[in-house]
């Protein structure tokens, strides 16, 4: 997808202080390739004016040779400087652009791997919030061009000043005011080109948020994952009129651009070739005196190009660093992001027997709504605890607050007693063994899949096949390399598996943890029912010793839980055992009720 552009409103003091941290980045990344870019390019840029003053010369001396009393020699003398500044001019570039690959490729992944340094440290929390998650993919996107892309045209404004010093004193030798003349004819051009530039920069800035749906409306259209529902409801050609209509609308813009564009353009390139012709008028009348020799004529002639492309250079130059620059805020503003340190805190050992919520509140940072409000109860070694609610109640973000992956907002979280937020979350962490109810499908071989669940212990993916056996995943032994096979569609030779193989393959990446937690959240979603039934015994298995905490839909496997409670709108409004919930008639009651009707009733086909 597109990404948003940048704000370009900041002041000018934090546009230094990004140019200075981006030149840091760069520097870092390679002190030696940035040296030698620099050097090469800033000798380079005195080579225009050196030509020009050997052409100008060689020029001289053969007109005076036409005249008679020139050695040859001394030609071959000019010629072999020229040829030597030619030389070097390739000698220059050759170095020039092999450290520039060399930098820009070190930068790639100098800045990548802060880039997944800072991604590694941010807080779930982080990654729940649109505008984090699209500065992190934006900065992912652009961290190959933009920090390389400030400092080559910081070296070439460099550069370009020291081109147009030599160039202009040369060309001064030909009378005050063909220099200014000739800089003054290059100025229309560039600023109608920046002018536009800047435009079209805004317009897409304007244009972002349709850009971004044109683009997702495109995607609809070409995924695999939509493929199935698109073709069945046949609504590929509302997608296209609606994708084509975003294109009409800003196709009408880009032409409205273009046009204007166009008209200054030729204007600015009007005003430019009547300054040029007037200074040419000036030298000529000058030559017409006898006051201008054969080599000042090439000097003029050959210096308005070199002087015309300078000036646009270092204007050009100026506000594309300033572009790039706004893209570099982008970077900064993700790597500056506060992030919560997962290590930090008295560090947590030895088995959970008790987690206890007092009194748990809890929002979503920029929301206005508590999700959790007094939420308490208590899950004790050897017990299994199911949470049941509706959609929306707020058991999903009890398993966030559980597992330490988010904080609560009021209230307390006890673990053997003690307050959970005096501990780094990753030693308590290390505790617990889920599968989420959006488990991770890790287009990797399948045993990577199971043993990732302890990485920190590569010896132990010898266990692999016995946490595969406890979540009846033996379909694996079937694929054709079997724990080696590779999984998923994304690479090649890569096996696809049925939403409830990938479902087992996560419950073996749980069962491989030795944890003292572990939490099921919709466990049996994608299962079949034998597959169901399974689990179901295993998990009453694996609980003994443990503590479990169940969250499902399936009041099946629900009732098996040793205390069983409800939440409703973020509230705890009843709990028990199955037996002493169906009696008290609540909730709970209607909730089962419903269910077991709709297994028990027999309905007919409508008739
Ligand atoms: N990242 C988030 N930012 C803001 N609000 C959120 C976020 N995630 C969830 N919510 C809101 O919090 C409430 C509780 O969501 P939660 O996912 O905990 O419900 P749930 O009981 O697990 O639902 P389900 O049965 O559908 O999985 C919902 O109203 C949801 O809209």
């Amino acid at each position: 997808m597109r990404a948003p552009l940048p704000d370009d409103h900041l002041p000018l003091r934090e546009r230094l202080r990004d140019l200075r941290a981006t030149l840091a980045l760069v520097w870092q990344a390679s002190p030696r390739h940035s040296l030698t870019y620099a050097a090469t390019s800033l000798a380079g840029s005195a080579l225009p004016a050196a030509n020009l003053y050997v052409g100008k010369l060689l020029l001289d001396e053969v007109a005076r040779a036409a005249q008679g009393g020139v050695a040859y020699t001394s030609l071959l003398t000019l010629l072999g400087a020229q040829v030597s500044l030619v030389v070097l001019g390739s000698l220059l570039s050759t170095v020039q652009s092999a450290a520039q690959q060399l930098l820009g490729d070190s930068l790639q992944h100098g800045v990548s791997r802060r880039i997944l340094n800072k991604a590694a440290t941010l807080s779930v929390e982080n990654f729940e919030n649109a505008e984090t998650y699209d500065r992190l993919q934006q900065a992912y996107r652009e961290v190959g061009s933009r920090p390389l892309g400030v400092a080559t045209q910081l070296v070439s404004l460099g550069g370009a000043a020291v081109t147009l010093g030599s160039v202009g004193a040369l060309m001064a030798t030909l009378g005050p005011w063909v220099l200014p003349l000739v800089v003054l004819a290059s100025v229309p051009g560039v600023v109608v080109g920046n002018r536009f530039g800047v435009e079209g920069y805004r317009m897409l800035r304007r244009q972002t948020h349709d850009a971004r749906v044109q683009n997702y409306l495109g995607s609809l259209l070409t995924s695999d994952a939509h493929v199935k529902e698109v073709r069945l409801f046949g609504f590929e050609g509302e997608l296209l009129r609606r994708w084509r209509d975003y294109y009409l609308g800003f196709r009408q813009h880009l032409v409205a651009l273009v046009r204007r564009r166009a008209g200054w353009s030729f204007g600015a390139a009007l005003l430019s070739a009547l300054l040029i012709g007037l200074a040419s008028a000036l030298i000529l009348r000058r030559a017409a005196a006898g006051e201008v020799s054969v080599g000042e004529f090439s000097v003029f002639v050959l210096g308005i190009a070199q002087v015309q492309s300078t000036v646009s250079s270092l204007l050009g130059g100026g506000s594309a660093v300033y572009q790039n620059l706004l893209y570099m805020r982008n970077l900064f503003d993700f790597l500056e992001l506060p992030t919560r340190d997962l290590d930090a805190g008295e560090v947590w050992s030895g088995p959970i027997h008790t987690i206890e919520f007092r009194e748990v509140g809890f929002r979503y940072p920029l929301t206005e709504r508590d999700v959790l409000r007094g939420v308490s109860f208590t899950l004790r070694r050897g017990e299994a605890l199911a949470l049941v609610g509706e959609n929306g109640a707020g058991k999903t973000t009890v398993v966030k607050l559980l597992t330490l992956l988010f904080v609560p907002t009021s209230g307390q979280i006890l673990l053997n007693g003690q307050d959970a937020a005096r501990f780094s979350p990753r030693s308590v962490q290390r505790e617990m063994s889920i599968i989420f109810q959006d488990f991770g499908q890790y287009q990797l071989t399948a045993r990577d899949n199971v043993a990732l669940a302890d990485a920190a212990q590569p010896e132990g993916a010898a266990r692999v096949p016995a946490a595969l056996e406890r979540a009846g995943a033996d379909f694996v032994a079937g694929l054709p390399e079997g724990l080696d096979t590779p999984l998923g569609r994304l690479f090649q030779g890569g096996r696809q598996l049925s939403g409830g193989q990938w479902q087992r393959l996560a419950l073996a990446r749980l069962y491989h943890r030795d944890a003292s937690v572990l939490i099921f959240d919709e466990p049996t979603a994608a299962l079949d029912a034998r597959a169901e039934f399974d689990t179901i015994q295993a998990l009453r298995e694996q609980t003994r010793g443990r503590l479990t905490l169940l969250i499902s839909h399936r009041f099946s496997t629900v009732r098996l839980a040793d205390t069983i409670v409800v939440l409703e709108g973020g509230k705890v409004t009843e709990r028990g055992t199955h037996a002493e919930l169906m009696a008290r008639g609540g909730h709970y009651a209607e909730m089962y009720t419903l269910q077991a009707r709709g297994y028990s009733e027999s309905v007919g086909p409508a008739s």
